[in-house]
């Protein structure tokens, strides 16, 4: 009761049963000031880093090379530069869908151009509110932005001058804003950081490939790779052939990301629910020891110093011990992607953190431990534009004074309030970004606690100014080491003094390869991406070979490694962001594939940080021995849906009516690539690639939670009708070439009269449309715009419903409706 009316009280204030206080100007000092995250910097990291040697390299665009600075001033510019980019805010970035048809791109393209193609002025007011403004007498200031720039290393990529806040709340910039939500809405475009378009692009996949990309939410890089797998691979072909399987282990963030890709529309599309490192093993046929994906993408949870210009909560709670605790998380599973790749296929590895030790020692573990079965590769020639550092070759492990628990309890002292406001910040903007579909780092984002006063441009004209303490007095190693001492951090040069308490944190693998192993290694091909050199967040990306198979002795390492961080991984600490979790388990024993429906629940073993099954048992299980394991979130709850379902073929009984009413051809359509959910009755007739089917058949989801996948090829009918199931929208491209019955060809003219929300009169469409319309019986029938019957990259085909009167419905939703619009204006070439 003391709660409630607590709460009552609190909501009272907040509809207004209390005048809140005036703010005290006087009060919003450097620390103070929310809005004022990252002008004060964090001494501690800045030594870190000085020390990490991150400043010694200069970008020559003459040579298009990094140099060695040639002095301590040089240096000293480096620093700065990097500094004053960490602080300011992001500029926006975006792509265009690689599925997106030509003639629409090209249309989208000059949109684009006429909106910010141009240097403008705009009137900028500080964040923060315009009580606070007054209070602190700050002003609009008139700012000259810079045109946006075409990125040229990322297919159809755009790079703005604008912050994503500012292009959200300036109203000379409220048209843009518009087109980006209707284009986003639509599915054209994702709103995405330019560095993390980059794994993807780097991965190349082709349209075949089997993909798996690890740690998937909240699917901005799944949405990449699914885009080029969703392109037809021969003109005539009805349908993608390959496989996205985009897992992650928190089953929030696993729903996010379906909501994330249902625009792409994709039978490709395979979501499961687990943890990576215990992700089970799929053989390859021609070497049963090794795995069989073409593509393994590992975009890891790191710290996420990298994203400090739009996640300034990074200053307040970085800290040098995080990265340990990460680095054993990271490696396990990327040693899971290095062994689930095919021989000859690649693995990418990348973190949106600067730190070695979730990085270059990560990459060198893997390498080390392959013995020659992983080879890096070097991007950098087909990525042209792309200002990329080299790999670190040799890295300092420092730790801090502090002891884990002591820097956990003063960090959380800290960001009590940061917590509160991010929540409320939270809720505020969740529906916007869902609108928007901005997704990356969707969660994590901050940016309505940037600085207040500074907006982003390339030209530099607006950096934060530095006020932070650190600044080295030489770049002598001798004397950053003292800096860095003096900011709580040592250093420990090889793993023997690692003390015998920490070495479960510290592990060897942190340690810098010796010279033997840095010749052939070859860490510089790793590529690192910071703020300063393209405006961007900071990045790291390494991709790998797989050149041969893996040696027996390397498998034995592959395992003894993933054993051991199994015992040892400790989950990091991460305040101001989501935290990496190890899924709850439940066991349910299901007595075969068959007896699913009855599936029953037989134990509840849930331990957070024990899952019962490991990585063994779980890629050992078969169909005929059958394990499964349900999750829960981090509260405990369960969520029915979520996996309990396995996905099962549909008998017969369903499928006949469904052939008799739309005639679905025998000779092309496929009953085995649609299938149900297994308990109770199927409401969904989802549409899935034969790739899908296989893995399904192989036993996939008897090892793993499968969240979803394809899409809906036929949903139940709630209106009365003749058969049980209509065509659904989000399917009916790879539906409709093989419907013979209740399938109508129009022309423009009527195509258009059928995009509309409202009931719409068949007296206003032709005579020819209407009769054939009229023959029909009440129900869904499809209409496709005449020549683009078979294109499922156009989409020029909508689900319609035959209603009572003499009327038809389009079953299309509005966003969808007016992407379709614009495509029509596009391709048809109207105005
Ligand atoms: C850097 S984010 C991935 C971003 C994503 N690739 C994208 O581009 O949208 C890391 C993700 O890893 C997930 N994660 C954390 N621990 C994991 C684990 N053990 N296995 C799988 N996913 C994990 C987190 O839930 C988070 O969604």
């Amino acid at each position: 009761m003391g709660r409630n009316w607590k709460r009552n009280q609190k909501n009272k204030y907040n509809r207004g049963g209390k005048k809140p206080k005036p703010a005290d100007p006087s009060k919003y000092g450097e620390h103070k000031d929310p809005y004022k995250l990252i002008s004060g910097g964090n001494y501690k990291l800045e030594a870190y880093y000085a020390y990490q040697d991150i400043h010694q390299q200069v970008f020559d665009s003459q040579s298009n090379d990094f140099l060695e600075c040639r002095s301590d001033e040089q240096k000293e510019e480096e620093r700065v530069k990097w500094l004053e980019s960490m602080k300011s805010i992001l500029p926006a970035s975006f792509r265009i869908g690689r599925d997106v048809d030509v003639v629409l791109r090209d249309r989208l393209k000059k949109e684009l151009e006429s909106y910010v193609g141009k240097k403008m002025e705009i009137e900028v007011t500080p964040k923060g509110g315009e009580r606070r403004n007054r209070e602190l007498d700050l002003k609009s200031e008139f700012k000259m932005i810079a045109p946006a720039k075409n990125v040229t290393f990322i297919p159809h990529a755009y790079q703005l001058n604008l912050d994503r806040q500012t292009i959200r709340r300036n109203p000379s910039l409220n048209p843009f804003h518009e087109w980006l939500k209707v284009q986003t809405e639509a599915g054209f475009i994702t709103r995405q950081e330019t560095v993390s378009m980059i794994p993807p692009v780097v991965l190349n996949p082709e349209r075949h490939h089997t993909v798996l990309d690890m740690c998937a939410a909240p699917g901005s890089k799944t949405s990449q790779l699914l885009e080029v797998l969703n392109l037809p691979a021969n003109p005539n072909d009805k349908e993608p052939t390959g496989v996205v399987v985009a897992n992650d282990s928190d089953n929030k963030r696993a729903y996010m990301l379906v909501h994330q890709l249902r625009r792409i529309n994709s039978p490709a599309l395979f979501v499961t629910n687990c943890d990576a490192q215990f992700f089970p093993l799929i053989r390859s046929k021609e070497h049963p020891s090794e795995g069989a994906f073409d593509r393994v993408l590992c975009d890891v949870p790191c710290s996420g110093d990298g994203t400090s210009r739009k996640n300034p909560g990074v200053w307040k709670t970085w800290n040098a011990l995080n990265a340990f605790g990460l680095h054993a998380l990271q490696l396990s599973i990327a040693l899971k992607g290095a062994s689930l790749t095919r021989v000859g296929g690649y693995v990418c590895y990348s973190t949106c953190s600067m730190n070695p030790i979730e990085n270059e020692s990560v990459v060198a573990e893997l390498l080390r431990a392959s013995e020659g079965s992983l080879e890096l590769v070097d991007k950098r020639c087909d990525l042209p534009g792309l200002i990329a550092r080299p790999g670190m070759s040799t890295w300092k492990v420092l730790s801090e004074d502090k002891s884990r628990r002591e820097l956990k309890d003063k960090m959380k002292k800290k960001n009590s309030k940061m917590q509160a406001r991010r929540r409320e910040w939270e809720v505020k903007n969740k529906k916007e970004n869902e609108v928007t579909g901005d997704s990356e780092q969707a969660g994590v984002d901050n940016e309505d606690m940037e600085d207040a006063e500074k907006v982003s441009d390339t030209d530099g004209e607006s950096r934060v100014p530095i006020t932070s303490a650190y600044k080295p007095t030489s770049y002598d190693s001798v004397e950053l080491k003292k800096m860095a001492k003096m900011a709580g951090l040592n250093e420990y040069t090889s793993f023997d003094e690692v003390p015998i308490a920490l070495q479960k944190r510290i592990r060897k693998s942190c340690f810098p390869p010796t010279d033997e192993e840095t010749a052939s290694f070859n860490l510089k091909h790793c590529m690192r991406i910071l703020p300063q050199d393209m405006n961007t967040g900071g990045f790291f990306v390494a991709l790998l070979k797989k050149v041969a198979p893996m040696s027996s002795r390397a498998r034995k390492a592959f395992q003894q490694l993933e054993n051991d961080l199994e015992e040892k991984t400790e989950l990091p600490e991460r305040e101001d962001g989501p935290k990496p979790k190890r899924a709850k388990v439940e066991q349910v024993a299901v007595a075969n594939e068959n007896d699913a429906k009855d599936c029953q629940e037989v134990s509840a073993t849930s331990d957070c940080n024990q899952p019962p099954l490991n990585s063994e048992n779980r890629s050992s299980a078969t169909p005929g021995n059958v394990k499964k394991h349900y999750l829960s979130d981090k509260d405990g709850n369960k969520h029915p849906s979520l996996g309990r379902d396995d996905f099962i073929p549909l008998s017969k009984e369903i499928f006949e009516p469904l052939k008799e009413y739309y005639g679905l051809s025998s000779d092309s359509f496929d009953a085995n690539q649609y299938m149900g959910r297994a308990c109770g009755d199927s409401k969904v007739l989802y549409f899935i690639t034969k790739t899908i089917r296989k893995l399904i058949d192989d036993g996939l989801q008897t090892r793993l939670t499968v969240v979803t996948s394809g899409v809906k090829g036929f949903v139940r009918n709630n209106k009365e009708c003749d058969v049980g199931f209509r065509v659904s929208q989000e399917g009916v491209h790879f539906v409709a070439p093989h419907m013979t019955k209740r399938k109508v060809g129009v022309d423009l003219e009527d195509f258009e009269k059928c995009l509309q929300t409202e009931t719409i009169l068949l007296e206003t469409f032709s005579d020819e449309f209407a009769s054939e319309v009229r023959s029909l019986s009440m129900g869904s029938f499809v209409v496709y715009l005449n020549g683009f019957e078979d294109d499922y990259i156009k989409k020029f085909v909508v689900v319609m419903w035959r209603c009572r009167g003499d009327a038809v419905n389009c079953l299309v939703n509005k966003a969808e409706l007016n992407g379709m619009k614009s495509k029509v204006r596009s391709v048809m070439g109207k105005a």
